[in-house]
């Protein structure tokens, strides 16, 4: 036993969290008694580990009984103190824990906060909970004893800056959270108040917190209680605890008893915002993981493929081991085949859902739509579940507010139309002002609209829908339903659309693969396409983005001989005195199906031709007045 170091021992915060706790400190949140849940959800995680040391360590055995939460106020003093019977900290955690270790979470939060895309309820996201405390007190102690030893020890800040340390005499091992309420707040002190905090945030905790004589909260696990038995505001409760979401019900929730071939319960919460969405990291938590209602581990990221990894809840099974270890997991049968019965519950659900509940299923779509797409790319075992909840926009809606499904496209096919046609761009704008869509849009061909970068790796990943081909509209060889296109105007073109092409060819060399009549437009002068088999447009352009030598794949240029403008070329192209000009046109006409695409390389050198042919323009031009 150290008794030795009585004497208090400064130290000083990491330098965000001082800054954190400044803002908290000077926070005008509404609901500041949300940190009371974040300290009791503290106490919770406590009292979890002490009963699986319990469990599993000798010389613990019976030290899983009575485990609780007490909260009372002080009215004298304006104190609330909390206080928990778990497993407590030694002096080095409490030096790590509360104010030296950095937490990444912290400076994200600060840095999201500051950009207004978080409020404070979310703090407990981010692994900073104990902090909140001081948005409701100016002084905090902490007085806690590690179950491993019998020296207890003493923290105490007023949140500017620094904390101290000194040893103390505690009977009984836990911790103890005194705040001193803010002048405001005195009245948190009062136990109809104190219940009023628990029964809101905090109702359906698994372990009791006491208030007085009285257990306030309702610690039967709700993931054990028969299903019809389990409202929507228990859920929700129970939710809030586990993301440490102030206010907030889940979008859906999954709960699920499942007797063979492996016994388990679980509950399963979806979120209504999507975190790494607002720009911060990726969601980086498990599902808790229960043997035998005992918490075995709260961070289990292998109970969910990585693309459901948005999900917040809990497993519990009689089948597996308390003393199942970090490593073996992965490669637990019992493990596994959780994993699979849950996936498959969750895309049941999500199937549901959309048929249910469309306005659900649309927030679900837009919050978590471009992670669930990650499952299609990254693993071929879920695809075919992944691929009828995917949504689109689509020529159908040129708004883009109405968004498709792959089934409903099919649907809606022409007779003998073999593929889903689709076309990618960098926003919704520049994808309908693609030439490539008149043909489409004259035929009345529905095309989807990819907007998602991840969206043209999706459509290579499925490959094909209900037997449809996924096709991008910017391929060489449609093969659209229906009659070959004529083309009288070829005709009405004759030799001189000829020898507009060749003009074309010789003046574009090797910047493209070839210059050929196009089927496809009805009003553009040209446009490009990609050989057959090819990278689509937008494929090419999300490659080139993520590596700048990725090289310049020769395109095809096709060209529309009914365009007013390639008339009047195959008409001057009699004269040969015309041929650079008509030369000059071909480049600047590949050169603008370039820029409308936005992946023109060299503007300049498109702005001296432009230059030149505004010349050649104005001299043709005559200043008298007729
Ligand atoms: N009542 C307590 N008993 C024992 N340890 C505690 C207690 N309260 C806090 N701690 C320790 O302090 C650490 C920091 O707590 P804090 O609330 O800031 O973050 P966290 O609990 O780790 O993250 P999250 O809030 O996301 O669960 C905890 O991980 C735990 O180790």
């Amino acid at each position: 036993m150290s008794t030795s170091i009585r004497e208090p021992e400064q130290f000083a915060f990491r330098a965000e969290i001082t800054q954190l706790l400044h803002l908290l400190a000077h926070s005008l949140y509404q609901s500041r008694e949300i940190a009371l849940r974040e300290l009791i959800s503290n106490a919770s995680d406590a009292l979890d580990k002490m009963r699986y040391v319990a469990l599993t360590e000798e010389g613990y055995r019976d030290q899983a009984e009575g485990l609780g939460i007490r909260l009372e106020g002080r009215d004298d003093t304006r104190d609330l103190v909390v206080r928990d019977n778990g497993v407590g900290m030694t002096r080095e955690e409490l030096v790590e824990n509360l104010g030296t270790i950095a937490r990444s979470g912290s400076l994200e939060f600060l840095k999201n906060l500051g950009e207004s895309k978080a409020d404070l309820s979310l703090i407990g996201q981010f692994g900073v909970g104990f902090y909140s405390a001081f948005m409701l007190a100016d002084h905090v102690t902490v007085r806690t004893r590690s179950y491993r030893e019998g020296q207890g020890h003493e923290w105490r800040s007023d949140g500017t800056g620094q904390f101290e340390i000194r040893a103390i005499d505690k009977e009984d091992r836990g911790t103890e959270v005194i705040l001193h309420l803010k002048d405001d707040l005195r009245d948190l002190t009062k136990d109809y108040r104190i219940k009023g905090v628990v029964r809101t945030y905090s109702r359906f905790i698994p372990h009791p917190i006491r208030v007085g004589d009285e257990v306030v909260n309702d610690v039967r696990p709700i993931w054990v209680e028969p299903k019809g038995q389990v409202g929507d505001e228990q859920h929700a409760q129970f939710y809030q605890h586990l993301a440490h979401r102030a206010d907030e019900a889940p979008l859906w929730h999954l709960h699920l008893a499942v007797d063979s071939p492996i016994q388990f319960r679980a509950v399963l919460y979806c979120p209504r915002t999507n975190v790494e969405r607002l720009g911060f990291g990726r969601s980086e938590h498990g599902l808790n993981l229960l043997a035998r209602r005992v918490l075995v581990r709260d961070d289990c990221r292998d109970l969910l493929p990585e693309y459901l990894r948005f999900l917040y809840g809990l497993v519990d099974s009689e089948d597996l081991p308390l003393n199942v270890s970090r490593e073996t997991l992965q490669d637990n049968t019992v493990i596994r085949r959780i994993r699979g019965a849950l996936t498959k519950s969750v895309f049941d659900r999500l199937e549901k859902l959309s048929a249910d509940d469309a306005e659900a299923f649309r927030t679900f779509y837009d919050q978590f739509g471009p992670i669930l797409k990650e499952g299609v790319v990254s693993e071929a075992e879920h695809r075919d579940r992944i691929a009828p909840l995917l949504r689109f926009a689509s020529s159908r809606d040129e708004s883009g507010k109405e968004t498709t499904s792959l089934k409903e496209y099919a649907s809606r096919c022409q007779e003998g139309q073999k593929a889903i046609y689709y076309l990618g761009g960098p926003d919704l704008a520049s994808v309908r002002k693609c030439p490539n869509l008149e043909i489409f849009r004259r035929r009345g061909i529905e095309v989807l609209y990819l907007t998602d970068p991840i969206d043209e790796f999706v459509m290579a990943s499925l490959g094909t829908f209900g037997g449809k081909e996924l096709r991008s509209i910017d391929s060489g060889d449609l093969e659209l339903p229906g009659p070959e296109i004529e083309t009288p105007s070829a005709e009405a073109g004759g030799s001189g659309f000829s020898r507009v092409l060749e003009l074309f060819r010789a003046a574009l060399g090797d910047r493209v693969a070839e210059v050929r009549e196009s089927k496809r437009l009805t009003d553009s002068p040209c446009c490009l396409v990609n050989a057959s088999g090819g990278l689509s447009t937008q494929m090419q352009r999300i490659l080139r983005q993520a590596n700048r030598d990725f090289p310049a794949i020769g395109r095809v240029l096709e060209v529309n001989p009914d365009a007013a403008l390639i008339k009047r070329l195959a008409e001057l192209s009699a004269n040969p005195a015309n041929d650079p000009f008509v030369s000059s046109c071909g480049v600047q006409l590949w050169s603008n199906a370039m820029a409308i695409e936005g992946t023109l390389a060299d503007p300049e050198e498109m702005v001296a031709r432009v230059q030149d042919l505004m010349e050649q323009a104005a001299a043709g031009k005559s200043a008298i007045i007729r």
